[in-house]
């Protein structure tokens, strides 16, 4: 069972994967109260998102800007200082120490929270060895979710799959968000480390990322509806 420092309904954080703001603005006005949180990312980011990102956030939504920095410290501390003054509650930048440290350090005194993405979902063992690294997924995930913890993150992005090791590491006090979530007998796509909605709440996930299993949905509010109706059941 999760803690109840967050609400059901903010635990789904649906992915505006989306090619303009107008598009956007449509999905927002179609999912209406069923969505609190929204993540913007590549794909909506460089349509004109960033300035929508401060718009949505002043409306009363929660904002995570998926900006996956990932540059020489002084930039990425830089970049963040820019991303602190957009009111988003989550910034993503890769779990590498160097980048970790720069935007810990620069987002303090600002109400943003820096997650660190560990191992992409997409990836399986196969797909890390061909990047050359010689861990295992789980053994890398669980080595940048040490470093992020001792860095000072306040948040990991990892697959499901990971989060019950991964909440045995980090405690109750850091942010666990898990992509990657499919409901049952949804498409795959790219996506490796996969779980349903209720198996991720169950193996400890506090938030849970969905993109293409909603604003792709023919009925894009009842999409949202049913994973939030798996959430609150899973966290009861
Ligand atoms: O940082 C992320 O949000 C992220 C990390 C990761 O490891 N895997 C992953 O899929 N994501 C994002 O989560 C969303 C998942 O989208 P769907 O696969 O369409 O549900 C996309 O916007 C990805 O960019």
């Amino acid at each position: 069972m999760q803690p109840a420092r967050i609400a059901s309904r903010d635990r789904l954080i649906v992915a505006l994967d989306l090619p303009s703001v107008a598009a956007a603005e449509a999905m927002i006005d179609k999912l209406g109260d069923s969505v609190t949180f929204y993540k913007i990312g590549y794909q909506l980011g460089y349509a004109g998102g960033l300035a929508m990102a401060k718009q949505l956030a002043g409306s009363g939504k929660k904002v995570f800007l998926d900006l996956k920095m990932h540059d020489i410290g002084n930039t990425v501390a830089r970049g963040v200082e820019s991303v602190a003054s957009l009111g988003a509650t989550f910034l993503t930048v890769h779990a590498y120490p160097q980048t970790m440290k720069a935007a810990v350090d620069a987002r303090a005194g600002s109400g943003l929270k820096i997650l660190a993405v560990t191992v992409l979902t997409s990836y399986d063992d196969n797909d890390l060895h061909a990047a050359g690294y010689r861990l295992n997924v789980s053994d890398l995930v669980e080595t940048r979710a040490r470093q992020a913890q001792a860095l000072g993150v306040d948040g990991i992005v990892s697959s499901p799959e990971e989060a019950a090791a991964l909440r045995a590491i980090i405690g109750d006090r850091m942010n666990l968000v898990t992509p990657g979530i499919r409901p049952a007998g949804a498409a795959t796509g790219d996506q490796k480390r996969i779980m349903t909605p209720a198996r991720a709440i169950a193996a400890g996930a506090d938030y849970l990322v969905v993109g293409r299993p909603v604003v792709d949905a023919s009925d894009p509010k009842a999409a949202a509806d049913a994973i939030q109706a798996e959430i609150a059941e899973a966290i009861a």
